[in-house]
């Protein structure tokens, strides 16, 4: 009888939202006589939930441009969401008509579990402003050359740590000994930008108290855990053993949350008073002393979580973008042997490469473009919310409508990118063979909204890429006959993806030691 009656009321709790949606609706239809984007047919309640690849749905979303076009409409338990499948159309309605697209879905997992601090998953309000001063302040495009020297220093630390590892195992690295590596460099350049946080190579504690927090979040923040929760709050508040309550992961997600805001802000503040700060975005950013309390404190509030914010949202980016660089450079040695063929003739060898290089090193620079589209590591961007309804072309967008920015399929237009799914940097040159104006920024989403580390992101990607092709070969790892062993990369599913794949990684540099490459770290300059 308990069962039957708990089925009823859940049936009715998840019941009577959709048929509120639908009623809405009809009546939002009514009043605009215009059809919606075309798309697949939901079914009932679950919209279209079902034919969603659910580890890969940017794939499905491509299907359907293929069926449907650049603009597809689509349900998933009620909740309207609007596919956006090229570039154009992303930039005539986030970027033209940003003032309305311009918001974020109210995700029901985000305030129970404490992420509410996210400058990601901020309503388009005051306070979301707030935080983007802040993060424009530390990380806009010329303010971030600060930073070089220390990304350098983090990119040749990248390079040794790989060389110890590699050289214990004969050059097989395994998937986790790389991903822990370039997680490490990623982190450790975001704490020193915003923090000016040092963080230990191994078993960082402050690194540990954002991990931690991260970890639990991971589990929980998924769009279809939003989804349930959103129809059944009340597995919030029910006793943890009752089927589906997520009462105490909850709570323990908001002390995380708590504890990793707080922790870092602590440390680089204790740091400015007592003198001792560098820059970063926390000491970069104006809190005027003659503001009135109230205006500092609300103005401090929106430093503290937005630096955090830099932190989830910039280290595990970073780190992912560089993991689909080396596959790329274990997949495709002719691109490897050509950008090394191009180092050699600028660098030479006795020296590291540096940022003064850049500018001679035009290969380099096509091989980061074309990570960068090959696979955008947040394949479907940041979702978008149409604050009113509105008319684009011949089509409705309801307001509330959830728009999701297909930047994997944008990255895979064969109109624009010619055997798109191919590594192939040379598409990046113009018939003069000068690099063209492409430079890939869809990855980095649009509009208002448009990534603020961007430029940051950038700087750490290409002195990551140009020092470990300066001093690595990257290959496939070899079976005991010596032959080739195909390379099957595991790839991590959530709002970020990335590939998880052994590989062997050898000096190239004839016997190079560990004493010999870090004499070669020393004496290589900063170039700044
Ligand atoms: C390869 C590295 C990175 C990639 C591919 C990336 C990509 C993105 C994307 C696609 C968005 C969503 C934009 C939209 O809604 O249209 C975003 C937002 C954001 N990114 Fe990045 N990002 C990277 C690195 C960084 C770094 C280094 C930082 C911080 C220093 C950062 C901070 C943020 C923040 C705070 C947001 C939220 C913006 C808002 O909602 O207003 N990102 N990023």
């Amino acid at each position: 009888m308990a069962f039957r009656l708990s089925t009823i009321s859940l049936a009715g709790l998840v019941l009577i939202p959709s048929f509120a949606f639908i009623i809405r609706n009809l009546v939002n239809r009514k009043r605009t006589h215009l059809p919606l984007p075309p798309g697949p047919t939901p079914v009932p309640l679950l919209g279209n939930i079902l034919s969603i690849k659910a580890d890969e749905p940017w794939v499905t979303y491509t299907q359907w441009k293929a069926a449907y076009g650049d603009i597809v409409y689509s349900r998933a338990l009620g909740q309207e969401i609007i596919i956006i499948n090229s570039e154009d159309v992303a930039r005539a309605l986030m970027e033209k008509r940003s003032h309305n697209y311009s918001d974020r879905p109210r995700l029901a997992t985000i305030l129970p579990f404490g992420w509410g601090y996210n400058t990601g998953f901020q309503p388009y309000a005051d306070r979301w402003r707030l935080h983007r001063r802040c993060l424009h302040q530390a990380f806009r495009a010329d303010s971030v050359s600060h930073y070089r020297p220390m990304q350098l220093r983090k990119a040749r630390q990248l390079c040794l740590s790989i060389f110890e590892t590699a050289n214990s195992s004969e050059g097989n690295v395994l998937g986790e000994e790389l991903v822990l590596h370039v997680q490490t460099f990623a982190a450790s350049i975001i704490m020193s930008a915003t923090y000016d946080y040092e963080t230990l190579p191994h078993n960082d504690p402050l690194v540990h108290i954002v991990e931690r927090a991260l970890d639990l979040a991971i589990k929980f923040m998924t769009p279809e855990k939003a989804a349930i929760l959103g129809f059944l709050p009340i597995l919030l508040h029910l006793p943890d053993w009752f089927p589906g309550s997520v009462k105490s992961e909850s709570k323990l997600s908001q002390k995380y949350s708590d504890d990793m805001v707080e922790v870092p802000f602590q440390h680089a503040m204790k740091s400015i008073r007592e003198g001792t700060a560098g820059r970063c975005m926390i000491s970069e950013t104006k809190v005027d002393e003659e503001l009135e309390p109230d205006s500092r404190n609300v103005l401090e509030k929106a430093l503290k979580d937005s630096s955090a914010t830099a932190f989830v949202a910039g280290a595990e980016t970073t780190a992912s973008t560089i993991l689909v660089f080396i596959l790329m450079m274990v997949l495709n040695p002719r691109v490897q042997k050509k950008a090394q063929a191009e180092l050699d003739s600028v660098i030479g060898n006795g020296r590291l490469p540096d940022y003064s290089d850049r500018p001679s090193l035009a290969y380099i620079d096509a091989i980061l473009r074309e990570t960068l589209r090959w696979f955008p590591v947040v394949p479907l961007g940041m979702p978008h919310t149409a604050t009113a309804a509105d008319v684009y072309e011949e089509y409705h967008i309801p307001k509330g409508a959830i728009l999701v920015p297909n930047a994997w399929g944008m990255s895979r237009d064969e109109t624009k990118y010619p055997d798109a799914s191919e590594f192939k940097p040379e598409r990046f040159f113009n018939g003069e063979g000068e690099l063209n104006d492409d430079t890939v920024v869809y990855s980095f989403g649009f509009g208002r909204r448009v990534c603020p580390g961007r430029y940051l992101a950038d700087a750490s990607l290409w002195t990551a890429i140009v020092s470990l092709l300066a001093i690595f070969k990257f290959s496939k790892c070899k079976d005991e006959a010596g032959n080739d062993m195909e390379v099957v990369p595991q790839w991590t599913t959530g709002l970020t993806s990335y590939p998880r794949f052994p590989c062997c990684i050898a000096p190239r540099m004839s016997g190079l030691d560990k004493e010999a490459l870090v004499s070669l770290i020393h004496t290589s300059g900063s170039g700044v």
